[in-house]
C-alpha cells in the first residue's frame, strides 16, 4: 500500500478551481518531487495534500486512511511533516528551541531524536545556542527541516527547501534529504530548480496549470526532450 496517495485533486482558493485532477503519489523511502512552471499549483497541492486547504473532489488517503476532512495538526499525528516555503522557523529564539517547538507532539519531548537532527545536520548542533534569525539561508533551511524532523514523520513535505540558497548548500540540502529518505521517510518536494531536484527524484511531477501534464521516474523526466525543452530551460546536458 502506498504511503501517499493524492488523487484527482479539484481545488482552489474561493471559486477557482486551480488543481484540476491533479494526482501525486509518494511511498516510503521515496523521493517524489513537483516541478512546474510558476502559479501551476505546485504549493497549491502540498497544502491540499497537508489538509491547509479543501478539496472540491479527489481523494487523499494516507497509510491506508481517507484523510480528507482532516485538519493539518491531525495529520501531523498522522505521520506527516511539513517544511513551509517561508517563515519556517522563529528567527528570534535559539537554534535549539526551535528544534524543541517542533517536538510540541512528543510526550517524551523529543529528547532523543533531537540527538538525531543533530547528527543529521552538524552545522545545526554548532549553532544551537544561537538565535534562528542570525543563521545563513541555508542553514535556516537545515533548522526547518531538522523542525519538522522532530516529530519523526513518516511523510516529510517540503516547499521549495532550496529557495535562495547558492547551488553548493543546495547539494548539500539534497545530501540531507536523500539520507533522510534512506532512513524509510517518504519525501514529497516542490522545487524550483527543476533540473537538481528531478536528479535526485525517483517519482518527479510536472505540473502544468493545476494538471499533471507528465509523471515519470526523475530519470526518464530529465532524458525527455520535450520536458528539457519546455520545463528544464532548453537543451543543455
Ligand atoms: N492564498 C491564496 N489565495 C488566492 N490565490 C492563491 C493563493 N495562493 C496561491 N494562489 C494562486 O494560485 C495559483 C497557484 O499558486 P501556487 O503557489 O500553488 O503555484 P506554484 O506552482 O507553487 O507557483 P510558484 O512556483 O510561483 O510558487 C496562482 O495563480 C496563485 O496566484
Amino acid at each position: 500500500m502506498t504511503l501517499l496517495q493524492a488523487n484527482n485533486m479539484r481545488g482552489g482558493y474561493g471559486k477557482a478551481d486551480i488543481l484540476q485532477d491533479c494526482t501525486i503519489t509518494c511511498d516510503r523511502g521515496e523521493v517524489a518531487v513537483i516541478v512546474g512552471p510558476n502559479g501551476a499549483g505546485k504549493s497549491t497541492a502540498i497544502k491540499a495534500i497537508f489538509g491547509m486547504m479543501g478539496l472540491r473532489e479527489g481523494e487523499v488517503t494516507f497509510d491506508g486512511e481517507t484523510i480528507n476532512g482532516l485538519p493539518p495538526q491531525a495529520r501531523v499525528e498522522a505521520g506527516m511533516g511539513m517544511v513551509p516555503q517561508t517563515n519556517n522557523v522563529f528567527p528570534g529564539m535559539t537554534v535549539e528551541e526551535n528544534l524543541q517547538m517542533g517536538a510540541f507532539l512528543r510526550e517524551d519531548g523529543g529528547a532523543g531524536v533531537i540527538d538525531k537532527v543533530y547528527e543529521l545536520f552538524p552545522a545545526v548542533f554548532e549553532k544551537r545556542y544561537q538565535h534562528a534569525g542570525e543563521l545563513s539561508g541555508g542553514q535556516r533551511q537545515q533548522v526547518a527541516v531538522g523542525r519538522a524532523m522532530m516529530t519523526e514523520p513518516t511523510l516529510l513535505i517540503l516547499d521549495e527547501p532550496t529557495a535562495g540558497v547558492s547551488p553548493i548548500v543546495m547539494d548539500e540540502l539534497f545530501d540531507r534529504i536523500l539520507e533522510i529518505a534512506k532512513t524509510g521517510v517518504a519525501i514529497l518536494m516542490v522545487e524550483q530548480n527543476a533540473r537538481q531536484a528531478l536528479e535526485i527524484a525517483d517519482t518527479g511531477y510536472v505540473l502544468v496549470q493545476g494538471q499533471n501534464r507528465f509523471t515519470d521516474t526523475g530519470a526518464a523526466l530529465l532524458a525527455d526532450k520535450e520536458v528539457r525543452a519546455t520545463f528544464l530551460g532548453g537543451d543543455q546536458s
